[in-house]
C-alpha cells in the first residue's frame, strides 16, 4: 500500500511539474500513448494500429487503478491471470525494441502524468462498457482535447457497438434472439487488424522510468501461499498461446461442437473465454477464424460446420448480448433487473454457501465443477448453469453471493459476463431462464456426464463407484460403497439439501415474488468513450 501511494505522488508531481507543455502546439517528433486496458495485444488491436499509423514514437501504458473508474477490482484468480497476460505483452513489446510501461494509482492522474513527462502528441484507447468506465474515459477525452491533445477511442473488445443495435422504437432489445438477428442483418463485422509492420518506441524519459512499476510490484500474482499451481498448469498466457487456442480449436474440436459443448468430460469447447476477458484475443479475431473455418474442409463435413458455426456464432452473440446488458443497464452486477425478484425471500445460509464454494454438497456434479473452478479458475458452462441454479434455488442463495465468488476464483470472471449469466440463471435478468426451472443435478449430470467422467476427475473418492451410482452415491448400498471404498458422511458428504424438498422450498420462495415481470429500466443510449 504505501508504495501504491508512492507511485501516485511520483505521478502527481511530474504532472504539476510539465503542465504549461501541454498547452502548446505539440512537436511533430512528440511521441504517442497507447492506453492497454482489456486489449492486452498486438494484432486487431485498433488503438495500437491508429497509433502506429501516426509514424510517431509509442509509448505503450498499463496503470493499474484498484479502484479503476469506481468498478469492481478483479478477483484473485483474475489478479493472476492479469499478470501473466501482462508480462507476455511486455516481453512481446520487448521483442520489437519496446517495453510496458506499468504505472499504479488513479488512471487518469497517471495517464496524465504520463503525457506531462514525456511531452505526447496523442493518447488512444479501446472502449470500455461499464457505466462508471464510459464516464471517467468521456471526461479524460474532454481534458486531453482542451489541451490540444488527440485523444481517440476504439472498439478493440466487441463485434457490435452497443448503442448502434436498437429495436425499432429506438429501445434496447430485452430477448437475445431478435437482438441477434437484428445484429446479423447489420452485416458481418469489419475483419482483424494486422499488428503494426513497423515499431517505432519512444526511449522513456527518466522522469517517466522512476514512476514505473515492476509487474510483481502490483502484487497480482500469489506469493505466500503460492495457490497459482493449478491455473498455471491449465492456463498458458498471452497472445500468441492464445492464437494457438485457437487454432487448435478450430483444428480439433470445431466439427464436434455442436453435438458435444454440453459434455464437460469431453472438452471440445474453445476454451477461448479467459483470453477474450484480457484482450490477447479480439472477438473479430474469433470471427475471422469461426468464417474460415465454416469454409474449410478439412474442418469436418459441411453439415457439421454449419451447425457447429451456427452454435458457436450464438455463443459468441451471447457474450456480445451480455457486454449489451452491461452498457444498457450499469448496476448489472448490483441489481435485480427484473424488480419483482427484489421481494424473492433469498436465504442466508452460511454452511450451505460454504459447502458449495468448497464442492462439498453432496452432488457428485455440482462439486466436480466448483472443484474445477477452484483448481484451474476455469468452469465447463453446462456446469456453470448447474452450479449456479444450485445455489440460487436448492439453497436459495442471492445470486449476488454465488457471482461473487465465480468474480473471484474465474480467471475469465466478467464483468458483463458474469453478472449476466447468474441473473439469467436466477430468473431475475433479461430474457432469463424462468425461475421455476430448476435443474436436477442428478439428472443433469446424468444426461451430460453419463459414463461419469468429468466426477471421476474432479471428485475421486467416488471414482471406483459404477456409472449408475455415481451421481447419487447416496442410493449406494452398503456394499457398493464398501467396495468403491467410499464412506458417506466421512470421505464424501451427504446431500446438504434434499431435491425435491429444496425443489418445493424454492418455488415457494418465487410465488412471494408476485407475478409484476416490469421491464428492466436502463439507461440513456449513448456513445461509449
Ligand atoms: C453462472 C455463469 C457465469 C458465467 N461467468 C462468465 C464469466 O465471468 N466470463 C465469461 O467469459 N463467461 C462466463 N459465463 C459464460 C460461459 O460459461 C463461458 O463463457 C464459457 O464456459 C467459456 O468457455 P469456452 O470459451 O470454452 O466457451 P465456448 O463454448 O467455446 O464459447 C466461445 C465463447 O463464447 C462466449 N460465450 C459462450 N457462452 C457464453 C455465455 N453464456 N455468456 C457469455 N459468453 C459466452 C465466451 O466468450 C466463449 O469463450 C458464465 C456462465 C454462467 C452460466
Amino acid at each position: 500500500m504505501a508504495f501504491a501511494q508512492g507511485a501516485a505522488h511520483c505521478g502527481a508531481a511530474v504532472f504539476i511539474r510539465s503542465r504549461s507543455t501541454l498547452t502548446s502546439a505539440q512537436p511533430v517528433h512528440a511521441p504517442v500513448v497507447v492506453w492497454f486496458r482489456d486489449d492486452l495485444r498486438l494484432a486487431d488491436q485498433p488503438a495500437l494500429a491508429y497509433a502506429a499509423a501516426t509514424g510517431r514514437p509509442l509509448i505503450c501504458l498499463y496503470v493499474h487503478d484498484p479502484q479503476a473508474a469506481g468498478e469492481r477490482p478483479p478477483g484473485g484468480a483474475a489478479r493472476w491471470w492479469l499478470h501473466e497476460t501482462l508480462r507476455a505483452l511486455d516481453a512481446a513489446l520487448r521483442e520489437r525494441g519496446g517495453r510496458l510501461l506499468l504505472m499504479q494509482g488513479p488512471e487518469s492522474e497517471m495517464l496524465e502524468a504520463c503525457v506531462a513527462a514525456s511531452g505526447a502528441a496523442g493518447v488512444f484507447w479501446n472502449r470500455r462498457y461499464g457505466g462508471n468506465e464510459r464516464d471517467a474515459d468521456a471526461r479524460l477525452k474532454a481534458r486531453l482535447r482542451a489541451r490540444g491533445l488527440e485523444a481517440e477511442s476504439f472498439n478493440g473488445t466487441l463485434l457490435y457497438e452497443p448503442w448502434t443495435v436498437l429495436n425499432q422504437s429506438g429501445e434496447s432489445f430485452q430477448v437475445f434472439t431478435a437482438w441477434w438477428r437484428a445484429c446479423r442483418r447489420a452485416g458481418d463485422p469489419p475483419p482483424p487488424l494486422p499488428a503494426p509492420q513497423r515499431w517505432n518506441f519512444q526511449s522513456l524519459p527518466a522522469r517517466l522510468t522512476q514512476c514505473a512499476l515492476k509487474l510483481d510490484d502490483l502484487g497480482f500474482a500469489p506469493h505466500k501461499p503460492d495457490w497459482a499451481g493449478g491455473l498455471r498448469e491449465t492456463w498458458p498466457a498471452g497472445e500468441e498461446a492464445a492464437l494457438e487456442r485457437l487454432s487448435a480449436f478450430f483444428a480439433d474440436d470445431f466439427e464436434a461442437y455442436a453435438d458435444e459443448r454440453d459434455a464437460p468430460g469431453l472438452a471440445v469447447t474453445s476454451r477461448l473465454s479467459p483470453y477474450l476477458r484480457v484482450g490477447a484475443l479480439s472477438p473479430r479475431q474469433v470471427y475471422a477464424a469461426l468464417k474460415a473455418a465454416q469454409h474449410d474442409v478439412k474442418a469436418g463435413s459441411p453439415a457439421s460446420r454449419e451447425t457447429s458455426a451456427e452454435k458457436f456464432s450464438s455463443e459468441l452473440g451471447w457474450r456480445e448480448f451480455c457486454y449489451y446488458q452491461r452498457y444498457h443497464y450499469p448496476d448489472l452486477a448490483q441489481r435485480n433487473l427484473r424488480p419483482a425478484f427484489d421481494a424473492m425471500p433469498w436465504r442466508r445460509d452460511a454452511r450451505g454457501l460454504r459447502a458449495w464454494q468448497r464442492g462439498l454438497t453432496g452432488y457428485p456434479f455440482v462439486d466436480a465443477g466448483m472443484r474445477e473452478l477452484w483448481r484451474t479458475g476455469w468452469m465447463h458452462n453446462r456446469v456453470r448453469m448447474v452450479t449456479a441454479s444450485f445455489a440460487t434455488k436448492h439453497l436459495l442463495l442471492d445470486w449476488r453471493a454465488g457471482e461473487q465468488w465465480f468474480w473471484d476464483t474465474l480467471v475469465d470472471a466478467d464483468p458483463a459476463s458474469n453478472p449476466a449469466n447468474w441473473q439469467w440463471v436466477a430468473g431475475s435478468g433479461v430474457d432469463a431462464a424462468p425461475y421455476f426451472r430448476i435443474f436436477n443435478p442428478v439428472l443433469q449430470g446424468q444426461k451430460f456426464d453419463p459414463r461419469g467422467a468429468y466426477i471421476r476427475e474432479w471428485v475421486p473418492e467416488l471414482a471406483s463407484l459404477p456409472d449408475r451410482l455415481i451421481h447419487q452415491p447416496w442410493k449406494a448400498s452398503q456394499e457398493d460403497l464398501e467396495a468403491a471404498g467410499v464412506r458417506l458422511g466421512v470421505d464424501y458428504p451427504l446431500p446438504v439439501v434434499e431435491h425435491e424438498l429444496a425443489r418445493a422450498r424454492a418455488l415457494e420462495a418465487f410465488a412471494k415474488t408476485g407475478k409484476a415481470r416490469g421491464k428492466p429500466a436502463g439507461r440513456g443510449q449513448k456513445e461509449s468513450e
